[in-house]
């Protein structure tokens, strides 16, 4: 309610505009409204913040450069960078991707070259596409970096570590002596805020700014490891496990809240001849785009949670030196980013595009959604990187299955026990247990399969490497359907777990077996494949999740009221709660900047010579043209 957090119209704004306002109450709102002993931006505050702000600006300085310092700094470096970095004394970003290198973190050229003599690392991006490109709030906010680099001493590299690099002058802002940076330009989306380049050209900085908590070079440029070298990846580790509930699960419940109330507004056409125009959620076709959306919130928020958990238990365990969770951490945060952002980007666009002529309004709200969830199958890992990453994890996985058993997320690798499918009716395919089973089944043949073409590629005397990039679509199919079963058991779960009312867990159990027949639905050729399904038994599935939609068509506008967003968040003409469509669509518009003069003289100055000419004719002073 204060006044100081309303959203003007994003849409009527400049991109500068746009930059300085949330900034503006991005501050307003940690500063002012949050001020609070024990306050931190990685604290669960966060989740509201996100879920309050439209536009906020210090993404990265909170999502990321702040996580990264309690990540890689010794106790002293988190004593001196935290608190000022926590309070916004410094703003900081994570400088890694390269104007030539974003996934290949090996071919990063940034160096960092130890001056033994003076006890200072010297920064160089010794051509132009070792320029850092891309990290956010760095282009005009951020006067610290989180950089990395190649560590160098006396010629020998040592690999990629952070370091903290001061980049603007704490008084004026200015870049200091070597720094170019400045905004890369207009982008999809994440209109307000700073992506920036950065070129660093002999920047000095002290021995003290390498984050020390796994390495550390001693003052004569003795390089010591203290730890596994893998947790330097730990950040992205941490942002993919985080940007779920975020970028993901939370636009996409934005998205089916304006899409689901729009469709129970709008009528258009008819399904009986003889009674009156429908509203369009009343056809399959729009229950079918609209509802699997809306049931993809609430199993992606389900199994976001676990991830949650099994992160914050990962790091309690490396905390007393035990990484042994690393490696199956990373593959499910890798594979879990890239597929649920894959379904939520495409989710999005699918209610979005089910909204008509209107939906491609900015007025609707959903452009803003969907161009900014686009970036989440990119940002933090690129998807298809990410799967391969996932894919090579569970193909060891399946090689160890062979003579161990396994637990954790590949268990179902080594079960071994019948997992056919006896289905008889529809009802049956709606069963939690078996759809389950069946995604379990799925994904078990299609990392056996991917395994297997490779092993026969290398017997007949294919090099591993080749025949990893020629099965890599097999890869990335299996890694999805790891994902797919990962989500769809641990929905399954956490509902049977739920306490609540009777009423509330039979929605959310319609809720998980849609997202599940969805999905079995839109891969049924990997399901017969794998024998996981006869084709009759398909059919069936197709017949199980139409009848959830009929069932599930009454109570689709309260299950997205409880997504619980204000009109003010929202910024949706189609999504108001008071369904006043027309009415708030007609007022947007008037507002826009076009509209302030009824004559836009700007372009009125080419079009007038033509529109007299066309008077005098019209009015019998001219003459018509021989056209
Ligand atoms: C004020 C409001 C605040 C609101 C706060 C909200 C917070 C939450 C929301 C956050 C918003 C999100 C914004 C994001 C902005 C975007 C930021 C970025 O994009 S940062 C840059 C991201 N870049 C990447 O992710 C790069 C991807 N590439 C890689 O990670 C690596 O290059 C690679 C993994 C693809 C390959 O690395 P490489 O060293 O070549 O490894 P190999 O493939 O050879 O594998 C070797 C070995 O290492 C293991 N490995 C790899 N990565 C990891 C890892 N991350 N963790 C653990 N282990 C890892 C791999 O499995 C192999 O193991 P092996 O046993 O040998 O099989
Ligand atoms: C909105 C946004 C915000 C960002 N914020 C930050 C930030 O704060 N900090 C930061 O450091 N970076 C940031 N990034 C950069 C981001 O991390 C990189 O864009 C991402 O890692 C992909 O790297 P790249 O762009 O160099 O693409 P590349 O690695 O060049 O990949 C290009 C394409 O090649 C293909 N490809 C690449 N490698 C493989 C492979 N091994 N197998 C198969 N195909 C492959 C894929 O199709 C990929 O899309 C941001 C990016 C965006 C869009």
């Amino acid at each position: 309610n204060d006044t100081s957090m309303q959203h003007r119209n994003l849409n009527h704004m400049t991109r500068e505009e746009r930059f300085s306002e949330a900034m503006r109450r991005t501050l307003y709102a940690l500063k002012v409204l949050l001020p609070r002993e024990g306050w931190t931006p990685v604290g669960p505050e966060m989740k509201y913040l996100a879920r309050a702000i439209k536009e906020f600006t210090f993404i990265i300085h909170a999502g990321v450069f702040i996580p990264c310092i309690m990540s890689y700094g010794t106790n002293e470096q988190i004593a001196k960078w935290f608190p000022l970095a926590a309070d916004f004394r410094i703003i900081g970003t994570y400088a890694q991707t390269e104007l030539g290198h974003g996934s290949f973190l090996r071919g990063l050229e940034t160096i960092a070259t130890y001056d033994r003599a003076n006890q200072e690392f010297i920064i160089n991006c010794p051509k132009i596409t070792a320029m850092k490109w891309w990290p956010g709030d760095m282009g005009k906010s951020a006067n610290h970096v989180l950089l990395m680099a190649e560590l160098v001493i006396d010629g020998k590299k040592y690999g990629m570590h952070g370091f903290m690099v001061q980049i603007r002058d704490l008084t004026t802002h200015e870049p200091l002596p070597g720094v170019t940076v400045g905004d890369i330009g207009a982008k999809l989306s994440f209109e307000s805020v700073d992506n920036g380049f950065l070129y660093l050209q002999n920047v000095r900085i002290p021995r003290e700014n390498l984050l020390s908590k796994l390495s550390e070079v001693h003052p004569d440029g003795t390089y010591i490891k203290k730890g596994n070298q893998r947790l330097m990846y730990g950040s992205m580790v941490r942002v993919r496990v985080n940007l779920i509930a975020h970028e993901i699960v939370m636009p996409l419940a934005k998205a089916c809240t304006i899409a689901v109330r729009y469709s129970a507004v709008r009528r258009q056409g008819l399904i009986n001849p003889s009674k009156e125009e429908v509203p369009v959620l009343d056809y399959v076709a729009q229950q079918h785009k609209l509802l699997p959306q809306v049931a993809t919130v609430f199993m992606a928020h389900f199994a976001a949670k676990q991830l949650v958990k099994m992160h914050h238990d990962y790091s309690l365990e490396v905390e007393k030196g035990n990484t042994s969770q690393l490696p199956e951490l990373h593959a499910l945060s890798a594979g879990m980013k890239a597929c649920l952002s894959e379904q939520g980007a495409a989710g999005a666009e699918i209610v979005r595009r089910a909204c008509g002529g209107h939906g491609y309004s900015c007025g609707s709200g959903l452009p803003f959604i969907v161009n900014r969830m686009l970036a989440t199958c990119t940002y933090e890992g690129e998807n298809t990187v990410m799967q391969l990453q996932c894919a090579r994890y569970l193909i060891k996985c399946a090689d160890q299955a062979k003579k161990d058993k396994l637990t954790g997320s590949v268990w179902y690798l080594s079960d071994f026990s019948n997992m056919s499918c006896t289905a008889q009716t529809f009802g049956d395919l709606q069963e939690p247990s078996v759809l389950v089973k069946l995604h379990e089944r799925r994904a078990k043949c299609a990392v056996q399969h991917a395994g297997k073409k490779m092993q026969n590629m290398v017997k007949n005397g294919t090099p591993a490497h080749d025949a990893w990039n020629m099965m890599a679509t097999l890869l990335i199919n299996a890694a999805r359907a790891h994902i797919m079963q990962y989500v769809v058991g641990t929905s399954v779960t956490y509902i049977s777990e739920l306490s609540c009312s009777a009423s509330l867990k039979k929605i959310l159990t319609q809720l998980c077996a849609l997202y599940a027949l969805h999905n079995i639905n839109s891969n049924c050729g990997d399901f017969v494949k794998f024998g996981c399904l006869t084709s009759a038994q398909c059919d069936l599935a197709q017949e199980a999740e139409f009848n959830l939609l009929k069932q599930l068509r009454p109570d689709a506008v309260g299950i997205v009221d409880s997504f619980d967003f204000t009109d003010d968040i929202l910024q949706s003409c189609l999504g108001a709660y008071d369904g006043n469509v027309y009415e708030r669509l007609f007022e947007w518009a008037k507002q826009a900047p076009m509209n302030k003069t009824e004559v836009h003289q700007d372009s009125y100055q080419y079009l007038q010579p033509y529109l007299h000419e066309g008077r005098d004719v019209l009015e019998g002073r001219g003459r018509n043209s021989k056209l």
